[in-house]
C-alpha cells in the first residue's frame, strides 16, 4: 500500500514545474509527495510551498523544501494532497489525520489540487469512512443537535465521536479545535451536508470538499490512473 502510495506522488510530482508555488498536503501519501520533492529541490528545482499541518511543515524542513505562508504571497499555482475517500464527482472526505481545516483553506487558494492516493480511496458514494468534523469545545453539546439537524435534512444519521489521540486524551488540532468523527455510512448529497454542516456555529470546518479537486492520481495493482474532473474548479 505504501508502494502505491509512493507511485502516486511521484506521478504528481511530474506536474511540478520551476518556479511553482505549491500547497503541500498531510498525511502518509502526501509525506511522501514531500519527499520526493525534496530530491528534486536538492537537486536544482526551485519551489516554494506552504505547508497544510505542522507535521508537514517539519517534513518539509527536513526534506530541504523553501516554504511560506498565505499571507507573504497570494496564490497557490497547485495543490497536492492525500484523501480518505473520493467520488465520482470529486467531492471528498478528508481529514482523517486532522489537518481539514488548513487543508481546505490551501486547496481554496490553489489554482489546482491533485489527489494522491491509492485507488481503495476511490469510491462510488462517500460516507464508509467516517466523516471528520472540526469544532470549538465550547457548548459542544448544542453544536452536536445541531449536527444531528442537519443529517436529518440531509437524509443521513449515524453515530458521532469525540476524536481521541493515541495517548486517550482528547485530539487537538493545529488550530487548538476538537475533531468530532461521524459514521455515516452513506452520504447521499453531499454538496448539501457541506451546506448545512458549514452553516453551524460551532462547526469551524468540515472534512467535506466540494468542488475543490481537479484531478486524481489514483496508484493500484494494475498501474496508475489519473482521473480529471471535467467541471472548472468551484462548480
Ligand atoms: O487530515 C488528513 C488528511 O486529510 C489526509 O490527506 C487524509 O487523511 C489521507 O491521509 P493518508 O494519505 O494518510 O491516507
Amino acid at each position: 500500500m505504501d508502494q502505491l502510495k509512493r507511485q502516486a506522488a511521484a506521478r504528481a510530482l511530474e506536474e511540478v514545474r520551476e518556479g511553482m508555488q505549491l500547497g503541500l498536503g498531510t498525511g502518509s501519501t502526501a509525506k511522501h509527495f514531500v519527499e520526493l520533492l525534496g530530491e528534486r529541490v536538492a537537486a536544482g528545482l526551485k519551489v516554494i510551498g506552504v505547508p497544510t499541518s505542522e507535521a508537514t511543515r517539519l517534513d518539509a524542513i527536513r526534506c530541504g523544501v523553501k516554504l511560506t505562508t498565505l499571507d507573504e504571497i497570494d496564490h497557490l499555482d497547485m495543490t497536492v494532497d492525500g484523501a480518505d475517500e473520493i467520488d465520482p464527482d470529486f467531492n471528498l472526505i478528508k481529514g482523517g489525520g486532522g489537518a481539514l481545516l488548513r487543508e481546505k483553506i490551501v486547496a481554496a487558494a490553489s489554482d489546482r489540487m491533485i489527489v494522491i492516493a491509492d485507488d481503495s480511496k476511490w469510491v462510488p458514494t462517500l460516507g464508509k469512512f467516517p466523516l471528520p468534523i472540526e469544532v470549538i469545545p465550547f457548548g459542544l453539546g448544542a453544536t452536536r443537535r445541531a449536527i444531528e439537524k442537519a443529517f436529518a435534512a440531509c437524509g443521513v444519521s449515524g453515530q458521532m465521536a469525540v476524536r481521541k489521540a493515541k495517548d486517550g486524551h482528547v485530539f487537538v488540532t493545529d488550530g487548538g479545535h476538537w475533531i468530532v468523527d461521524a459514521q455515516l455510512g452513506r452520504i447521499v448529497d453531499p454538496p448539501s451536508l457541506a451546506k448545512a454542516l458549514s452553516a453551524i456555529p460551532g462547526v469551524v470546518e468540515h472534512g467535506l470538499f466540494i468542488g475543490l479537486a481537479s484531478s486524481a492520481v489514483l496508484a493500484g495493482g494494475e498501474g496508475i490512473r489519473v482521473i480529471e474532473r471535467r467541471k472548472p474548479k468551484g462548480d
